[in-house]
């Protein structure tokens, strides 16, 4: 009997093949760790993008965030943006309606000076995307940008979770936290 390999499990075996490099490295956060998960090179790449996207997006119906709830999905760039849009073209191919908006670290200084880009989110029901969390903090920037741009957030969620506190800090701050595959799942210890 043959067993066919799940979407999550293919996933899982992406992200290893092609985003985990091992090596002592310095995170966002400033603090360092044994391990880096590279996302960038699984959302942006052909077979992991789509699944990114349709595992997120199914992700979100489970918790009832899909696009029948919410509006618009985005987050903070670089490492959202391709998330944000794998997302929104998962829902598309569904025939689902769902904007999209990116997060600039901070606001543009010329044209329309904005720091959410994209389709208006006030008053609009979004979630926050993200490719990997550790300690939550780009996820709680791109928050508090949405919501200073007038959009109820809902829920955060991410792609990897590398169990090092994020979990902690979206609860505490009062919102559902989701994540498709955590260190465990790629077989790393949380760090
Ligand atoms: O949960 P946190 O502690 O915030 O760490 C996770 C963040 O770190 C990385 O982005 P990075 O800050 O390296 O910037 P980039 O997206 O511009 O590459 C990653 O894409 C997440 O956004
Ligand atoms: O915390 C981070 O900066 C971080 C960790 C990680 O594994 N991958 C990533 O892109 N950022």
């Amino acid at each position: 009997m043959t067993t066919e390999t799940t979407p999550l499990q293919r996933l899982a075996e992406l992200i290893n093949e092609l985003a985990v490099v091992h090596g002592r490295v310095t995170l966002s956060s400033g603090r360092e760790a044994d391990y880096y998960v590279d996302m960038r090179r699984a959302t942006l790449h052909h077979e992991a993008a789509p699944l990114i996207g349709h595992l997120l997006l199914d992700k979100l119906e489970e918790a009832g965030f899909g696009p029948g709830e919410i509006d618009a999905v985005g987050g903070l760039t670089l490492g959202a943006d391709p998330v944000v849009c794998a997302v929104q073209h998962a829902a598309a191919s569904r025939g689902l309606d769902l904007d999209a908006f990116l997060v600039r670290k901070e606001a543009k200084g010329h044209g329309m000076k904005r720091q959410v880009e994209g389709p208006d989110v006030a008053g609009r029901r979004v979630v926050v995307l993200e490719d990997t969390s550790t300690t939550g903090g780009s996820a709680l920037t791109a928050v508090a940008a949405a919501r200073a741009a007038g959009a109820e957030v809902v829920a955060v969620a991410s792609i990897v979770d590398r169990d090092t506190g994020a979990r902690e800090a979206v609860l505490g701050a009062e919102l559902p936290y989701l994540w498709v595959l955590s260190a465990a799942d790629l077989g790393l210890a949380p760090q």
